[in-house]
């Protein structure tokens, strides 16, 4: 499933509800030495919106001269004034480096902003101007600029952009309790209620504790199983184009994919979606697609009163919200009746042989809580569980299709580690390079590409005090691909990775690489999904050979939730000699 969307349609989601301040610059030394545009600058971008009105298909060429006659524009201080503020940068530095606690320094020096003297760096305008593309790209033009922290303004609105590794680690992780889900939760609010994703605090406490156990060791070896079966079916499907000729759309078919296997993870329903695009499928790709929607639309449409009741999208959006959430109700009653009959002998590692799902495990382990609470949890884990595995193999399957060498390494580890068999539990870890080539996948797109989150109270975000309310955006994009973390930071390179060495993750990688996020925040379903993109990659790569189909339209970025296709994944998929697969052998 493409979802198209323009850039100022993404951008004007992203930036709702907040107040302007103008703040001054100050060079960081996290910033580019190369790039750095001066010391105590106010800096003001005024984007010309005239790029507003060019065609949607701009040329490649066309849009990196446009971003660097920007970046050489800026740079060149045309958009900066200059302002003195030598001193109160020295009182901060020397405080900060005495180790004081955050919120102290912050309350400390905020005397400053009144003055003016507050300096994180200040890009202003509209970037959905500086071109038709997906709304990340420009924050990393704007990150060469301005470096790992810079505050953008949209008129009203302002939102601080983080790109340094020590700052992400500070709000992921060392000060983790004082940052909340902001926007987010409030726009994921109707599809997810309080599940994990948008909640906070107590709620949030309590259901993580409640859930993680759920994913462990066992529970996730079997579930290899269910991806071998699944990715099989999508053979199956494949195995017809090939012989007729037909090229695909592998965007789509790895969203249905993973639709199907998280259906069944969570709680044990088929959805059949590689076969079945009506009813309940539907309706999921209904709701998918508003929540992405919400969350890159620039007017809440949907709040507005009787309007959201007469709109033909609003009443589909709802009819199918309700067919989803009466299929989840019904699908917990069911499962609560079961296990009511059952003899549970509940322990750590509790699984039903004939329901291993998630919900099976939360309704044994005699998790006390509402339906409704349950129902926000598992279809939180739907929604996080899909699109991004999607994307992951989407664009794993793109680098490929331009690397030839990287697809010949990769067959030849699969050929001798699982043959014709399906993958199982053991053979994760002999998988080292097909490992990598997801790891550098996740490295160039991540998913999400931001993460988002609100201070709960005055804070330093390395040299600079921010306040309470500050929304922000972690850009892993910007972290992913920034030249100081990474050599070579465009080139796919798998073996930029040693296969003895550990799976890289945001620990050993110092929050340079947060492909799972990090801190108590972390992705729980990490495991789940790399041996899922894993045995999916493994099984397509040993059957097939990929090339982007002939005439295909050009493969570009629009974002969502993760980063999209603007128009697809079209491949042509021809059969390896030899290489088969036999149903059921593992
Ligand atoms: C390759 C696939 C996946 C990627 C790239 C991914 C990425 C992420 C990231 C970056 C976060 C952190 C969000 C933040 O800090 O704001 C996250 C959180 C989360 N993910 Fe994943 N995820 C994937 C698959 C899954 C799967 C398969 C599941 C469920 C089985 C899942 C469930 C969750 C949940 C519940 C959270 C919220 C955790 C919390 O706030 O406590 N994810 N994911």
């Amino acid at each position: 499933m493409a979802i198209s969307m323009t850039t100022s349609t993404a951008i004007g989601f992203f930036f709702p509800r907040t107040s302007q301040k103008n703040l001054d610059y100050f060079s960081s030394d996290h910033f580019f030495a190369s790039c750095r545009v001066g010391r105590r600058r106010i800096l003001e971008i005024q984007c010309s919106s005239s790029s507003n009105n060019k065609p949607r298909d701009i040329s490649k060429l066309d849009e990196e001269k446009r971003r660097a006659e920007l970046a050489s524009r800026i740079a060149s201080g045309e958009y900066t004034v200059q302002r003195n503020n030598g001193l109160i940068s020295v009182l901060r530095n020397s405080l900060f480096k005495l180790g004081l606690p955050g919120k102290f320094l912050a309350r400390v020096l905020s005397f400053s902003e009144e003055e003016g003297f507050l300096d994180i760096p200040q890009a202003k305008g509209n970037i959905g101007a500086i071109g038709k593309q997906a709304f990340f790209i420009p924050l990393y033009d704007l990150f060469l600029v301005y470096g790992g922290i810079f505050r953008l303004n949209f008129g009203p609105k302002s939102f601080l952009i983080v790109s340094d590794p020590g700052i992400a680690k500070h709000i992921l992780k060392g000060n983790s309790k004082a940052y909340s889900k902001g926007i987010l939760a409030e726009i994921l609010e109707f599809v997810m209620g309080t599940g994990l994703i948008p909640a906070d605090g107590e709620i949030w406490r309590k259901r993580r504790r409640v859930v993680v156990p759920a994913l462990h060791q066992k529970y996730v070896s079997t579930m290899i199983g269910l991806f071998g079966e699944a990715s099989y079916r999508l053979c199956e499907k494949l195995n017809d184009a090939a012989l007729e000729g037909r090229s695909v759309e592998m965007e789509s078919l790895f969203s249905r994919l993973t639709l199907d296997i998280i259906g069944k993870a969570l709680f044990n329903y088929d959805f059949d979606s590689l076969s079945n695009d009506t009813g309940i499928v539907e309706a999921v790709y209904t709701v998918l697609r508003e929540s992405e929607l919400r969350s890159t639309s620039p007017i809440p449409t949907w709040e507005i009163p009787i309007w959201k009741d007469i709109s033909p999208r609003q009443r589909k959006v709802n009819a199918s919200l309700e067919l989803v959430n009466n299929t989840l109700d019904g699908l917990i009653d069911m499962c609560k009746r079961i296990v009511e009959e059952e003899d549970v002998n509940f322990g750590e590692e509790y699984m039903n042989e004939k329901d291993p799902s998630i919900l099976h495990f939360l309704l044994a382990s005699g998790d006390d809580v509402t339906s409704k609470q349950l129902r926000d949890d598992l279809m939180t884990m739907l929604i996080a569980g899909h699109e991004t595995s999607a994307a992951v193999l989407t664009w794993t399957f793109y680098l490929l299709s331009k690397e030839p060498s990287v697809v010949s390494k990769l067959q030849d580890e699969v050929d001798v580690v699982l043959g014709d068999r399906f993958p199982v539990i053991d053979d994760m870890k002999k998988l080292k390079y097909t490992t990598r080539v997801i790891n550098e996948s996740l490295r160039l797109y991540p998913q999400p590409p931001v993460l988002i989150r609100r201070s709960l109270e005055d804070d330093m975000l390395g040299m600079f005090p921010i306040k309470k309310g500050e929304d922000i955006f972690i850009s892993i994009w910007n972290l992913h691909h920034c030249p100081n973390n990474w050599v070579d930071p465009e080139i796919f390179k798998p073996e930029r990775w040693p296969l003895d060495g550990p799976d890289p993750n945001e620990s050993n990688q110092d929050f340079s690489y947060l492909p799972f996020g990090g801190g108590p925040r972390k992705c729980l379903g990490d495991m789940f999904a790399t041996f899922e993109t894993v045995t999916a990659l493994a099984m397509l790569v040993r059957k097939f050979n990929f090339e982007m189909a002939p005439g295909a339209p050009s493969v570009e970025m629009t974002t969502g939730a993760t980063i999209h296709t603007t128009q697809g994944l079209n491949m042509r998929v021809s059969q390896r000699k030899g290489a088969t697969i036999h149903p059921c052998k593992s």
